[in-house]
């Protein structure tokens, strides 16, 4: 049976409790998720909290201490590799992959990115703050290439 489930970017309320909807409960394996559209700009915060309530409604808080989740993260970059692996250099944009690589290619960036975000939560770290001044940082370090002056 096949399951659609639309999210629309004015609903990332409903997305957020989307995987503990009853669709979700009662979805099987291989069953089919299709979500038809978009969503728009979702925080980091978001995100945290999405994932602390997937966390708590399976009590699996127990799991997600800093290391747990810190390995976790580091197994799910070598998923994402995998993808690349023997495939050679790759052209901007993957002109040439078919949708399912790329849609796989989404989900793997995405298990690393959900346990990043995990993980900084669980330590205290508020990532959208420290990312932010982290790039101030690198500005700082790495200056912009001056312009050329203009000679009158
Ligand atoms: N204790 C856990 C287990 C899973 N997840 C969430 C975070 C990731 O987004 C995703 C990872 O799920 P899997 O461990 O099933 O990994 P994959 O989705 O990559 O499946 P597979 O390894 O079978 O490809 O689920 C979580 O938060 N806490």
């Amino acid at each position: 049976m096949a399951y659609s489930l639309v999210i629309s970017g004015s609903e990332v309320g409903h997305f957020r409790s989307i995987a503990d909807s009853e669709e979700a409960k009662n979805m099987r394996e291989g069953e089919e998720i299709n979500a038809d559209e978009r969503v728009m700009d979702v925080s980091l915060k978001d995100l945290s909290k999405q994932l602390e309530e997937f966390a708590m409604a399976r009590d699996w808080e127990k799991f997600h201490s800093p290391r747990n989740l810190l390995l976790a993260m580091v197994g799910e970059v070598g998923e994402l590799s995998e993808i690349f692996q023997w495939r050679g250099e790759v052209d901007k944009g993957l002109p040439n992959w078919e949708d399912a690589d790329k849609e796989h290619l989404g989900e793997e960036l995405s298990d690393v990115l959900l346990y990043l975000i995990r993980l900084a939560d669980i330590c205290g770290i508020d990532l959208g703050d420290a990312a932010t001044k982290k790039i101030v940082k690198n500005a700082i370090k790495y200056p912009p290439k001056p312009r050329e002056r203009k000679l009158l």
